[in-house]
């Protein structure tokens, strides 16, 4: 019979090819009734009574499950339980689950082989096919006790869900013990099943009893199909442990890819090429320039041609992955997969304990964003953005410094300009049409929609920006010099809006010319609204006189428009006038006005960008290219994030209030270093969520089966469409249907936990580590007051108001204490800080350099810890949890996943560097090929 290793030869995959799937749909085997969303079968084991072949040894056993698939009869290795020590009767807390689309069958036989285990360093690393039957070699250090198989139909229908097998050697002919397979259903206990198993795990007593709590089933409350539209390849396993009661807890663990981590950023690249392409475009149509300038705009325009021609080959590259899901840690400084977040995936731990709530936990694990091809030799972006402005700023130079934020509003008014433009002038035309209908109410109507956008785009050029920039461009034109040197000018009408706008600042050196006109602008900007007031004041008008006309009465005096004469039209009282005729010329003056202002206006603006570009190439371009790269890893992640709290949160009222009235906090737990490159990683991961601020969400309805989120927006702000299924969508908050925009409020709490901190907390400089949780620290309080100032007070309807306020507060003064005291590798912060993001129900982040070992040793910790403190785990059995879930569970798959073999790559030096907690148990670790 042919051996397969589940997980090592099929490179982690749970599943047969497709090609085996569908031949074993012809030949019609009885499938498992399915739950959506479950998995299709879990079981439990327990041995008795097993034979030790040395009568004077201990028993370390093991059971290794093997699955024999029932068409081509060969036998893949699936998984493992733990290794229970020094008993004959061990009792497994490691269960064994098939998740819901792998091809199991009743007629599927599973076989479960017991070892004994002299040499626990050995056991977990299974890099190569054993023969089943055979003794393993000598280097593997465990013997083979006996094994026993059934088939999974016999399971199924057997009394109580409990089959007791005897195991026997391989001649299949001595007793060497018993092994009980009891299927489990989490969520659901049958009335009165009891069932008691009593094992003598070396001080680790406990009795198994099952009881029914009447539970509620997470997966039926969930209604989630739609998450399988984004999550893939899902990896789960099972445990029970006990509760300090001596009950039983179920615990299910999930780990999840998602096809987001390439949607996204394919998504995001077309946005910026979008963006700069029309950039470009705008470059080149500023007119004539001095020779200075027009030639470094061919400089600037022949570095940014180039640029996009890079975004559209990485977006060629991504494109040809389609289907891909996961980015290894092993491909972090790939050139093409640079935008791809790295070992992205949703940790879910889903526990059913009795007498409590069943109840869910999600972290979403994720290498830091960070710009690995570019590399960490001159720091990250926190460090270069930094630089970058300061040189800037401090060149004595021919270019006028604007500030980021004055950069950043040029595009903002370049932005409404491009979208307002083509609405106002669709919206005159509107108006024309009921005129020409002379329909008074729509007539009305499109006047209040002209309007409304029209006085929108009037104000976007209400800024000192726009004058000093058409300024500065009046003396890049052929002829223009610029006789003074640049100053700071700060007009009155700047200081009068100084509280409604931030304007610019003392540093941006914005030019003064004596013989410009400044006065045009402020006319030709002006006139725009003046025509419109004409529109409104003719509109009236001839409603007014409409209605005169048809009563026969002298109806009331005519509205005062203020309607500029020399462009109103004489109104001639004529009995049925023609209102398109009437309105025609004042929509040509709005329409000629507004071209007049957004010419000079976009040239102006334009030029502003031109100057930013020109100072410094390529760098300027090198930092937005790091910047997206860094950015489209950290949004793949939220939009996964985001959209998983949806779903497991849309049947929760307060939470649906919260998302549109607050907004949700995301909270990421870095683990990196700032020691050597890690600090660099650590600089651009803290710009990269920083820089999701600008991201906003809309939920909308789904009108097809392409549920995938859709991204629209440039570079300052993006909104994320995220689509629901009718049903759920009618379900919301009016205020989210009618697509409100939703926010999330981004923070980072970092602490370096190995052997690379304890030399920069000796010799080097922690001090970016500190600054980051100070000032993170606050954004929290921040959206903590907005939360209570916006929440009602019965927010959460299970825990006293009051009783949470003060938890929260308590936490935070503790999170904030903490921070102060700045001691060494002070993991009591990232405890902490997750406790306070899951009390404001937001949405989870962990992350080290490639989400594989050291997060796995932190999401395990929280899991057990919540365990602990949320649903009684037994504290003996907190250890052995943690190793349960280190050595069997979902992480070690990922590390198997990242680098084909099943070891966290810690040596021992590392290890005796980590906080006790995140160190793994023995056999885990150990020089890997990373
Ligand atoms: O998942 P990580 O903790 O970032 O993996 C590290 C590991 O902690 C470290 O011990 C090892 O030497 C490698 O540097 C791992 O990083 P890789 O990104 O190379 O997997």
């Amino acid at each position: 019979m042919e051996i397969k290793e589940e997980g090592t030869s099929e490179e982690g995959q749970h599943f047969l090819s497709a090609a085996q799937a569908n031949d074993s749909e012809d030949i019609q085997f009885t499938s498992i009734q399915k739950i959506p969303n479950e998995p299709q079968l879990e079981f439990i084991l327990a041995c008795k009574d097993l034979v030790a072949p040395v009568s004077d040894r201990k028993l370390n056993t093991v059971v290794q499950i093997s699955v024999i698939h029932p068409v081509e009869q060969t036998l893949t290795r699936y998984s493992s339980t733990e290794i229970v020590e020094g008993t004959k009767d061990p009792l497994f807390l490691t269960g064994v689950t098939f998740p819901s689309d792998y091809p199991i069958y009743e007629e599927t036989r599973i076989k479960l082989t017991v070892y004994d285990v002299k040499d626990k360093s050995h056991n977990t690393i299974r890099t190569s096919v054993l023969p089943e039957h055979k003794d393993p070699p000598p280097e593997v250090a465990r013997s083979f006790l006996g094994c026993a198989s059934f088939k999974v139909g016999e399971l199924l229908k057997s009394k109580e869900q409990l089959l007791s097998l005897s195991l026997r050697t391989s001649d299949g002919g001595k007793v060497v013990g018993t092994i009980e397979v009891s299927l489990v259903k989490m969520g659901e206990i049958e009335d009165g099943d009891t069932d008691h198993i009593t094992t003598d795990v070396q001080g680790q007593k406990c009795a198994l009893v099952y009881e029914s709590t009447a539970p509620e089933n997470l997966s039926g409350k969930e209604n989630l199909p739609f998450m399988n539209a984004v999550l893939r390849n899902p990896v789960c396993k099972l445990y029970r442990f006990p509760t300090s009661d001596n009950k039983w807890m179920r615990i299910r663990e999930q780990m999840s890819e998602s096809i987001l981590s390439f949607h996204i950023p394919k998504e995001l690249i077309s946005l910026h090429i979008k963006e700069d392409l029309c950039r470009n475009q705008e470059l080149k149509e500023l007119g004539d320039l001095s020779p200075h300038w027009d030639n470094l705009r061919k400089n600037v325009l022949s570095h940014c041609d180039q640029m996009v021609t890079m975004y559209q080959d990485i977006l060629t590259e991504l494109s040809k992955d389609t289907g891909s899901s996961f980015k290894s840690s092993s491909s972090k400084a790939e050139k093409t997969l640079e935008f791809v977040p790295i070992n992205l995936h949703l940790q879910r731990m889903q526990v059913h304990s009795p007498h409590l709530k069943d109840a869910l936990y999600d972290v979403i694990t994720v290498g830091a964003p960070a710009a690995h091809f570019q590399g960490f030799k001159n720091g990250g972006l926190r460090k270069l953005l930094h630089r970058f402005e300061t040189e800037r700023r401090n060149t004595g130079y021919q270019f006028i410094y604007y500030s980021p934020e004055n950069t950043a509003k040029a595009k903002d008014v370049l932005s409404s300009i491009n979208q307002l433009q083509p609405l106002i002038a669709t919206h005159a035309d509107l108006l024309l049409t009921s005129a020409s209908q002379r329909s008074p109410d729509s007539l009305k109507s499109s006047l209040k929609l002209l309007s409304e956008k029209t006085e929108l785009f009037v104000h976007a050029f209400k800024d000192q920006l726009v004058r000093s920039a058409l300024l500065a461009l009046y003396t890049a034109r052929p002829g223009g010099i610029l006789k003074k040197p640049p100053s700071p000018k700060v007009s009155t009408e700047e200081k009068s809006t100084q509280h409604d706008t931030p304007q610019l600042r003392r540093q941006d050196s914005i030019p003064h010319h004596s013989d410009y006109d400044e006065e045009e602008w402020d006319r030709v900007w002006a006139n725009v609204g003046k025509s419109l007031n004409s529109i409104i004041a003719k509109v009236d008008k001839l409603i007014e006189r409409d209605g005169h006309n048809e009563d026969g009465a002298g109806g009331s005096s005519s509205k005062d428009g203020e309607a500029d004469p020399t462009l109103e039209d004489s109104i001639t009282s004529h009995p049925r006038e023609d209102w398109y005729e009437q309105l025609h010329p004042l929509i040509l003056t709005l329409k000629e006005c507004m071209g007049e202002v957004v010419s000079r206006a976009k040239q102006s603006l334009t030029f502003v960008l031109l100057q930013e570009l020109a100072y410094s190439l390529p760098q300027c371009l090198m930092l937005t290219l790091r910047r997206d790269i860094v950015f489209s890893q950290a949004l793949a992640g939220l939009v996964c994030g985001f959209i998983i709290k949806l779903h497991t949160s849309l049947h929760d009222p307060g939470f649906l209030q919260q998302l549109h009235t607050v907004g949700l906090i995301v909270q990421y737990e870095g683990l990196l270093s700032t020691y050597s490159d890690e600090i660099g990683m650590l600089e651009d991961m803290a710009v990269g969520i920083s820089d999701l601020k600008k991201v906003a969400f809309k939920i909308t309805e789904a009108t097809s089966n392409d549920v995938l989120p859709v991204l629209t927006g440039r570079r300052e702000h993006y909104v994320v469409e995220v689509k629901l299924p009718a049903t759920l969508f009618e379900s919301l908050p009016l205020q989210i249907k009618e697509g409100q925009l939703l926010h999330v409020y981004p923070v980072l709490f970092n602490v370096g936990i190995n052997e690379q901190q304890t030399l920069a907390e000796r010799f080097g400089d922690v001090s970016l580590q500190e600054s980051i949780n100070q000032e993170n620290f606050e954004l929290v309080q921040e959206y903590y007051s907005i939360f209570m100032e916006k929440m009602p007070p019965d927010w959460d309807l299970n825990i006293s108001h009051f009783q949470e306020q003060n938890d929260l507060k308590g936490l935070l003064d503790n999170l904030h204490q903490n921070i102060q005291a700045k001691k060494r590798k002070n993991v009591e912060i990232m405890w902490l800080a997750a406790t306070i993001c899951r009390k404001l129900n937001g949405i989870r982040f962990t992350c080290c350099k490639s989400a594989k070992d050291r997060t796995s040793m932190s999401v395990t910790l929280e899991q057990c810890s919540i365990l602990r403190d949320e649903h009684q785990l037994h504290k003996d059995f907190f250890i052995r949890a943690l190793d349960c879930m280190r050595r069997e569970g979902c992480r070690i798959e990922n590390v198997l996943k990242n680098i084909k073999c099943r070891r966290y790559a810690f040596n021992m030096l590392q290890l005796m560097a980590f906080p006790k907690c995140y160190r793994p148990p023995e056999g885990t670790y150990g020089k890997a090929d990373t």
